[in-house]
């Protein structure tokens, strides 16, 4: 059972890192998280990352590790070394990549980051998936993921808002669901397509939500922010 109060986890993804780190100064660590993807980290690397933890927030480094065990398993753990509060890999890499991972990262000192794993991107509808061969339901290709992945004994996995209730009859309740293709009333799809409200997203029972541009690309981010802390107030 879930009992972090703090469900948002602000998605960073800015061109500069003079921008990311402008955006995080009108955050407050107390009551969100933040998540530097392939965009930000490729800008600013590992200092990045250093820099928003000096201001006290817990990171979720969202690079979607997808190589060999050997090679996956390396940069999770320099995940782990650098601190982050969670760090992810894509489940489609495999057993033996995402159990190589797990035990790597259990090597690093005294380790707190969590390691989750990519399930189906929530940008993904059934014609994407058949383009690429997988002529099925997103849902089903989740289910079939996310239990993959608890079986490798990762601490949770992304995906849709959507597959939440039907994820929970399948693993346990301290599995976490982490789910991006948050949408605001207020807000647009853009290229999600498997999209949720906030309070719809946390009623379903997701454990995180992960919340970029309704926020980052509004006019005035801190008042989306708020709107949609508001919205799940009576929910965390
Ligand atoms: O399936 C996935 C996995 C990761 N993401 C990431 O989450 C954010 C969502 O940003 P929005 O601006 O709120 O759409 C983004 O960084 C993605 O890389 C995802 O959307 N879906």
């Amino acid at each position: 059972m879930i009992t972090d109060s703090k469900r948002i986890i602000v998605a960073l993804d800015y061109p500069t890192v003079e921008q990311a780190l402008f955006m995080a100064d009108q955050l407050d660590p107390a009551r969100c998280r933040l998540k530097v993807g392939k965009e930000l980290f490729t800008r600013g690397g590992p200092a990045i990352v250093e820099a928003l933890q000096n201001k006290g927030f817990e990171i979720f480094l969202d690079l979607k590790f997808h190589d060999i065990p050997n090679t996956t398993a390396k940069a999770v753990r320099a995940a782990g070394e650098l601190g982050v509060w969670m760090v992810n890999v894509h489940a489609s890499g495999g057993r033996r990549m995402m159990e190589a991972a797990r035990e790597e990262l259990a090597q690093v000192a005294n380790n707190t980051t969590q390691l989750i794993a990519v399930t189906v991107l929530t940008s993904m509808e059934q014609s994407d998936l058949k383009e690429v061969g997988l002529d099925i339901e997103p849902l089903t290709h989740v289910k079939r993921l996310a239990a993959l992945t608890e079986s490798c004994g990762l601490d949770g996995v992304v995906c849709s808002a959507q597959e939440v209730e039907p994820l929970r009859s399948i693993i346990s309740d301290n599995f976490s669901l982490v789910t991006p293709g948050i949408r605001p009333a207020f807000a647009a799809a853009g290229d999600q397509r498997r999209i949720m409200t906030p309070a719809d997203a946390l009623k379903s029972g997701s454990t995180y939500l992960v919340i970029g541009r309704p926020i980052t690309q509004h006019e005035h981010p801190i008042t989306a922010l708020q709107l949609i802390e508001d919205e799940i107030a009576d929910l965390v």
